[in-house]
């Protein structure tokens, strides 16, 4: 049988929670192990930027956590755009990590993969809800990884609007201030406390308005995706607050109840933004391995 990982995408910030906060979302990477070889081989449609031998990323990421791996040949088939937002590189980053540990019979614990996929990545808040599943809350002090799921509406729906453009992480990082003043920094972590609660409490009214008042990085990426106030405004129009800038961005994301996704999608259409448009779901399972 097939050894497969599956890994979900994720929306890290959630608006105010910078490098802190994510949910992890139904768009996936699919690892399948297919048989030992010679040489590593990866299968995969993404074209020619990405390699398919032992410079791929993924298998990079697996060498890096055994470097004694034997090579295999593997799959990997995803739906989850690259470079948009959704936490492309934390889910290979973690497809890597969890192939070295089924290959190498490593026994990582989830802890020890969550804080070595943190070390790669550099911020938790994606590889921690990609692992784990759902939403989840998370602190990195460049040893420990703190973190902890908090409950969130699972019938609520992601309006996700992904630009046709690529925009890096490390590119929207490098627009980033390298301080903040004491007073603006505690205003953006009550910010982010407070929508931590109201989203627990299923308090979307309050949640989605605290997730529109982010003082940590939206302001500085506004001027490369215009399209973010775009629909925040088309949004409020249909009385929807919660439209929030989908990790480093260009994706955006506005967080609504089913009834709401018809109109909102039809009034995206009608900006007539170059992108498209998926209705997505909080995924709760995070990593899964399957065929062990
Ligand atoms: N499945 C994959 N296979 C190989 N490389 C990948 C894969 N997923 C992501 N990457 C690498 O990660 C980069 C995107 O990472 P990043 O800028 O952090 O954006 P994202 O918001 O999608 O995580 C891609 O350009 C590619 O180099
Ligand atoms: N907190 C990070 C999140 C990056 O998420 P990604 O999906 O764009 O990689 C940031 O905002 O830089």
């Amino acid at each position: 049988m097939t050894i497969r990982i599956k890994v979900p995408a994720t929306t890290a910030n959630i608006g105010p929670g910078f490098d802190s906060l994510g949910v992890a979302v139904n768009l996936y990477l699919t690892l399948d192990i297919i048989k030992p070889a010679n040489t590593w081989y990866v299968h995969h449609d993404y074209g020619d930027t990405i390699p398919h031998n032992e410079q791929n990323f993924i298998v990079k990421t697996a060498l890096k956590i055994c470097a004694s791996l034997p090579p295999h040949e593997i799959k990997v088939t995803s739906d989850i755009p690259l470079a948009r937002g959704l936490g492309s590189s934390s889910s290979a980053l973690l497809a890597g990590i969890a192939l070295a540990n089924v290959l190498g019979q490593l026994n990582l614990t989830s802890q020890h993969i969550l804080e070595k996929a943190t070390q790669l990545e550099g911020h938790p808040d994606n590889v921690a809800p990609a692992l784990l599943g759902g939403a989840v809350a998370a602190y990195y002090d460049n040893s420990t990884v703190y973190h902890a799921s908090f409950d969130i509406d699972h019938s609520l729906r992601f309006v996700t609007f992904i630009p046709h453009y690529e925009m890096l992480t490390e590119t929207a990082r490098a627009a980033l201030p390298a301080s903040l003043s004491f007073q603006n920094s505690v205003q953006a972590s009550a910010i982010a406390n407070t929508l931590v609660a109201a989203l627990t409490h299923h308090d979307l009214n309050t949640a989605g308005r605290l997730m529109e008042l982010d003082q940590f990085h939206e302001v500085y990426r506004q001027s490369m995706v215009p399209h973010l106030q775009e629909i925040r405004q088309v949004a409020h129009q249909l009385a929807i607050h919660g439209t929030f800038l989908s990790g480093a961005g260009p994706t955006t994301i506005t967080v609504t109840t089913a009834d709401k996704v018809a109109p909102l999608i039809q009034a995206i259409n009608q900006l007539n933004l170059s992108g498209d448009i998926h209705v997505l779901q909080i995924d709760p399972l995070g990593l899964q391995i399957t065929g062990e």
